[in-house]
């Protein structure tokens, strides 16, 4: 297994299988690349499945466990069902979707090894969901929960972004996972870095002891240390990596981009290392020195002195916008 500088192993990566997207989500940082508005049609810069695959092998030999599909929209990609099949068998296989075309194909994609799969659902009005997302696809979410329930993923990730836009509908979106069986919430952060609006941002100290004071039980997960609570029934988890040093030394993840380029870490794109026509060795090797340039916070956020990385005090203090 690798590890990097730092003492971090890299148990998985997170494979964006294409920037395009049928929603517009006005908080989307696109996993480090900003934009997904443009055309539908598949694009030919986008990692062809054999591509994908021929990296999920590396990462196999370097023992890595785990596989994430995301994007843009990773059910825009008529190859899903196919990459899901040929995912070497060692990788946990899960995909972060905005739900609207599981109802069709959440049943083949468990049939092809599919194991877990988060569905990104900000709230539980129409309207209120049409605001977020800028699309009217809100039964097609909600019947895209159940068709994943239906083919035996429980348990659903429901994912919500936690900014002024989505506050309000805390409290309910809480009920709604302690009411239902197989569903569970997970809250995360906005994150302005890449896409600016910095006052969109919560207090998510104030979220923490909000819900720690319904909690039955709180854990704390290896990954990131989140932390996790248990209401009334249900589970809550909370992703808080804004400033955040304790989340990114407990970040075990690599990133590969939809066209195909190595990132080793989503808020860093000085990094980028394209694998495009490299053979198999020359992808581990390059596998290597993205993990061994790997920065213990925030890529450029950090500030080298004296070669030592310290924690850039200015950023934290005021978080840079992508107006900056
Ligand atoms: N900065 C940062 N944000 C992350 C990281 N992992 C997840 N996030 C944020 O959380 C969002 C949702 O993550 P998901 O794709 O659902 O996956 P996950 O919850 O991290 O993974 P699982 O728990 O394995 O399902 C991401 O799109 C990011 O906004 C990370 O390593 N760094
Ligand atoms: C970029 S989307 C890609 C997968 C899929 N389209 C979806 O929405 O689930 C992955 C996750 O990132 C979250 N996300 C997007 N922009 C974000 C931001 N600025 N801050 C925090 N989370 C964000 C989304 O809510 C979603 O759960
Ligand atoms: S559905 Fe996902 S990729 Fe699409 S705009 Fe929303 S957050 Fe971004
Ligand atoms: S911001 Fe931190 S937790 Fe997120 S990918 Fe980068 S190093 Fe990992």
């Amino acid at each position: 297994m690798l590890a990097d500088q730092f003492g971090r192993e890299v148990t998985g990566v997170r494979v964006s299988l294409t920037d395009r997207c049928n929603f517009d989500c006005v908080y989307c940082h696109n996993e480090g690349l900003g934009d997904t508005r443009g055309p539908m049609d598949p694009q030919d810069d986008e990692m062809s499945a054999d591509d994908v695959v021929r990296f999920l092998e590396v990462a196999a030999e370097f023992d890595v466990d785990a596989v994430k599909f995301t994007g843009g929209e990773p059910m825009l990609r008529g190859d899903l069902t196919e990459i899901v099949r040929r995912t070497p068998d060692e990788l946990e296989v899960s995909m972060t979707t905005n739900g609207t075309f599981l109802p069709d194909r959440a049943e083949e994609l468990v049939d092809a090894g599919l194991e877990r799969v988060n569905v990104s659902q900000d709230a539980l009005d129409p309207d209120d969901f049409a605001k977020v997302t800028q699309s009217g696809a809100y039964e097609q979410v909600i019947e895209g929960v159940e068709a994943a329930l239906d083919a035996g993923l429980a348990p659903v990730k429901l994912n919500m972004v936690v900014f002024q836009g989505t506050k309000p509908y805390l409290p309910e979106m809480v009920d709604h996972v302690a009411e239902n069986d197989g569903l569970r919430l997970q809250l995360i952060e906005y994150m302005p870095e890449l896409v600016g609006n910095a006052d969109w941002a919560v207090d998510t100290a104030a979220m923490h002891e909000w819900l720690a004071g319904q909690a039955d039980r709180i854990e704390q997960r290896e990954m990131h240390g989140r932390s996790r609570y248990f209401i009334d029934g249900g589970m809550v988890e909370v992703v808080d990596p804004v400033g955040n040093e304790e989340f990114c030394a407990n970040c075990h993840r690599v990133r590969v981009t939809h066209d195909g380029y190595l990132k080793g870490c989503l808020n860093r794109n000085d990094d980028l290392r394209s694998m495009g026509e490299m053979t198999e060795a020359e992808i581990r090797e390059t596998f290597r020195e993205t993990v061994e340039n790997r920065v213990p916070y925030y890529g450029e956020y950090m500030v080298e002195e004296d070669g030592e990385w310290v924690v850039n005090e200015r950023y934290l203090d005021d978080p840079p916008t992508a107006d900056d």
